[in-house]
């Protein structure tokens, strides 16, 4: 079963603390967080004082999704305020190598996000010192977008890749994922699903959570 991220940006930031319970009492296991800066996306979501109060209300994984330029300079701050597991984009590194050891150094679990139109090759090199990689299936930057077809072509690639190096990675999909492409996402080798407008725009977001879950 399909470890499964609702994506905070999607909730009602006039009352977070009702959808972070919510959260909580489902059988979702992450929260993902997408941190958005204005440069590398064209988009500022939110930042450290959100993701350190959902901290002290839930005991999940805290899965932040970092969209912005020069990561390194945050790596620390990020593991104060709570993250697990931290994710930087590929398209962002200068010396993703670096980036990733310094992650980890930190005690969090080091994860690499592509863009659409990244090929999962550029990861040949580095995919043993991940945990993580996340596959966008939109362009980063938005909630509520329409999720792109050529993304199972791509999961499977990614799939081969780690099973010939003999890999530990976990592959993650965000964007556009919902109830109706979330089995074929599972088939092709996804291990976990971020979903944010499927969940908090449905009528039981509880439920809708366990749907995906079954997938
Ligand atoms: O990283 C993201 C956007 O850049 C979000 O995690 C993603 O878009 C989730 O939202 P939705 O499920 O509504 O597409
Ligand atoms: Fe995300």
């Amino acid at each position: 079963m399909p470890i499964i991220a609702p994506s905070i940006l999607a909730a009602d930031f006039g009352n977070l603390a009702k959808d972070i319970e919510m959260i909580n009492n489902s059988e979702a296991e992450w929260f993902h967080l997408d941190v958005m800066d204005g440069v590398f996306v064209p988009n500022i979501s939110y930042g450290m004082p959100i993701i350190e109060k959902i901290n002290a209300l839930t005991d999940k994984v805290l899965d932040v999704h970092l969209m912005i330029v020069d990561p390194d300079r945050y790596i620390s701050t990020f593991k104060q305020v709570g993250a697990d597991i931290l994710t930087v984009h590929y398209e962002a590194c200068t010396h993703l190598h670096r980036t990733i050891q310094a992650i980890k150094a930190e005690g969090m679990k080091a994860g690499v996000a592509l863009n659409p139109h990244t090929p999962v090759s550029v990861l040949e090199e580095v995919i043993n010192d991940l945990d993580l990689v996340l596959i966008m299936s939109v362009n980063p930057g938005f909630g509520g977008q329409k999720f792109i077809e050529n993304t199972y072509n791509k999961i499977s690639k990614l799939k081969k890749m780690i099973t010939t190096a003999n890999a530990n990675v976990i592959i993650e999909v965000d964007g556009g994922v919902n109830n109706i492409n979330a089995s074929k996402l599972v088939e092709v080798g996804a291990d976990a699903l971020v979903a944010g407008s499927a969940i908090f725009n449905a009528e039981n977001p509880t439920s809708y959570i366990s749907e995906l879950k079954k997938a």
